[in-house]
């Protein structure tokens, strides 16, 4: 079993790569592992980033966690891979981000890091922290040939000890806004 990072949250499997569920079918996951053969190298860690508590009360996440730089990131480059549970069947969780949509349009895969994942789980979105994202998501093949959702600054450095935030998408808080998750007007 991988070592856990600092400030690891009891229920939750540390998973440095993702892994897949049952639900995903035959030609879509020959698709997402890709064409190139394992190297079984374990390439999922990263000392670019630390897991922290967030002790701000301003902060709309405090007592949660958020990740943060641990050193100076320089602009555009790769942070870490989100990792979790790649699968084609429903969640509800807050943790699942879309990695794969089918031509026909009829498979949705999604990267649910609700019970297994990586510290990438742990990066909050901007809106109520600062005025815009200083990181995004963006799909990548990696050297091992698997199609990724990858975390990456933006134009500009991240200093040390920045906290690290996407923008989650109007839709994920409009979906939620129902429950009370966070204030319309600061979407
Ligand atoms: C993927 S998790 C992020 C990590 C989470 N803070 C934790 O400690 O597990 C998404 C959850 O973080 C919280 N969150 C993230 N960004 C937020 C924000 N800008 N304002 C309020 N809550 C936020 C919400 O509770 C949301 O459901």
């Amino acid at each position: 079993m991988a070592a856990k990072p600092s400030n690891w949250v009891l229920n939750v499997v540390y998973i440095p790569q993702q892994c897949y569920h049952s639900s995903v079918p035959a030609d879509v996951l020959a698709h997402i592992r890709g064409a190139v053969q394992k190297t079984g190298k374990l390439d999922g860690r990263t000392s670019l980033v630390s897991i922290r508590t967030i002790t701000e009360p301003s902060h709309p996440a405090f007592g949660q966690c958020g990740l943060f730089a641990a050193k100076k990131i320089p602009p555009r480059t790769h942070i870490i891979d989100y990792s979790g549970e790649v699968h084609a069947d429903e969640r509800q969780s807050d943790y699942d981000l879309s990695l794969y949509r089918s031509q026909d349009g009829n498979v949705n895969i999604g990267i649910d890091a609700c019970k297994m994942g990586n510290e990438a789980r742990f990066i909050n979105d901007y809106r109520g922290i600062r005025s815009k994202p200083n990181a995004v998501f963006q799909e990548r093949r990696a050297d091992s040939g698997e199609l990724r959702m990858s975390v990456w600054t933006s134009s500009l450095p991240l200093k040390k000890n920045e906290e690290i935030l996407v923008s989650y998408g109007k839709g994920w808080w409009q979906a939620r806004a129902a429950e009370g998750a966070v204030p319309i007007e600061s979407q």
